[in-house]
């Protein structure tokens, strides 16, 4: 039998949507638990309860490795097939997510995830304060795909610095896939690096960055594939799979992708292969770091950013350390996850 290693989850059925809405505690060890709110269709409800428990426990080790005094929680509310959301039932699922966090008394709070926005996190504040992500001028921090392409180009950066000696990666030939909020915006800013681009997106319609930042332009099964010094992943999970393994010919990879490995194998025959690879949820810490450093600890938006710019020392560190003890960055990650977590756990002092 696999162990229970969730503090709590709540799971009950909405008294005003009548929907399924879990919300999973993974820990509270470093401080509050965060975690944003996803609302999709699931075949069933119990594999929302599966995603809530694989998620929060995602981002137990996202706030853990930013070095943030938070831990990890999530909320999934769980769609039936053929149930759309109008604008009321919309609204009753907000106020029901926002009943469920308010019960937990300050132990979790929620955010945007897929399926919500920050003005949805306005409509979840109406009725707990215990919300991230709401938008500017409305209590919040607004979109979070800046921060996390600030992150994410921190992270690059330091990977630059441990190949090359130098975190400047002008003339680094780097292959974006996916341009959405945060790829265009990671595009934009490697454009201004001076960067040798190759951008990505099953979207035809993004080839349209392409031609105005004179960047070059592929499918994204080329453009994984690409020679390049830097591939980011910048779309959905699952795209590292063993099979595409052998066949990758960029130095390293960091991106800001959600769980970029099709398995937790696969950093391992990355290693085999020479090719340095990032944990995403590193890489892709910059949107969680900026709203909790603005948000709940009332910094200002340059304390925010000087912290997201950071990431750059936590990647810079990790990748010394998986080089000196001749291990893969992912597991130097997981040690120093481990580490904080018993460090906090033993002597609350210390965090
Ligand atoms: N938005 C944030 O602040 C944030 C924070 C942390 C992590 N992330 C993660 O970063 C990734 C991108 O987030 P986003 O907010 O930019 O999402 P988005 O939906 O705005 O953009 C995703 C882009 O990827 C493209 N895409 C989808 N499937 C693709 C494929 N197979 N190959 C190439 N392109 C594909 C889409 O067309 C779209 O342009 C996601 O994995 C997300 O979970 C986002």
């Amino acid at each position: 039998m696999s162990t229970f290693e969730h503090e709590q989850v709540l799971i009950r059925t909405g008294q005003r949507s009548g929907l399924p809405i879990i919300v999973a505690v993974h820990s509270s060890t470093l401080g509050q638990a965060v975690g944003g709110c996803r609302v999709r269709q699931y075949a069933d409800w119990r594999d929302a309860l599966a995603d809530a428990l694989r998620l929060s426990a995602g981002m137990t080790a996202k706030c853990a490795a930013a070095g943030l005094d938070n831990g990890g929680g999530k909320t999934v509310v769980a769609l039936p097939g053929g149930v759309t959301l109008t604008p009321s039932l919309r609204r009753d699922v907000l106020h029901d997510v926002a009943d469920a966090a308010a019960s937990l008394d300050g132990r979790y709070a929620t955010g945007p995830d897929v399926g919500t926005t920050p003005d949805d996190m306005t409509v979840i504040g109406e009725r707990t304060g215990h919300v991230l992500g709401r938008p500017l001028g409305r209590g919040g921090s607004g979109d979070s795909s800046g921060p996390t392409a600030t992150g994410a180009l921190a992270a690059l950066r330091a990977v630059s610095g441990h190949l090359h000696g130098t975190p400047d990666l002008a003339g680094r030939r780097v292959a974006v896939v996916g341009v959405g909020s945060v790829g265009e915006r990671l595009a934009r800013m490697l454009t201004d690096e001076g960067a040798d681009l190759l951008l990505s997106d099953i979207d035809p319609a993004k080839r349209a960055l392409s031609a105005e930042l004179g960047a070059a332009w592929d499918d994204p099964e080329q453009a994984l594939t690409a020679d390049v010094d830097l591939l980011v992943p910048a779309a959905l999970g699952g795209v590292l799979t063993e099979l595409i393994v052998p066949r990758l010919r960029c130095a390293a990879i960091a991106g800001p992708a959600n769980n970029q490995l099709a398995t937790p194998e696969v950093a391992d025959l990355l290693h085999e292969r020479g090719i340095i690879w990032v944990p995403d949820y590193i890489a892709g810490a910059g949107g969680v770091t900026y709203a909790v450093t603005v948000e709940l600890q009332r910094g200002t938006a340059d304390e925010g950013l000087g912290r997201v710019q950071a990431i750059e020392n936590t990647v810079t560190d990790l990748l010394t350390r998986a080089r000196t003890t001749g291990t893969t960055p992912a597991q130097a990650a997981r040690e120093l996850i481990e580490r904080r977590l018993r460090t906090a756990a033993t002597d609350p002092g210390r965090r």
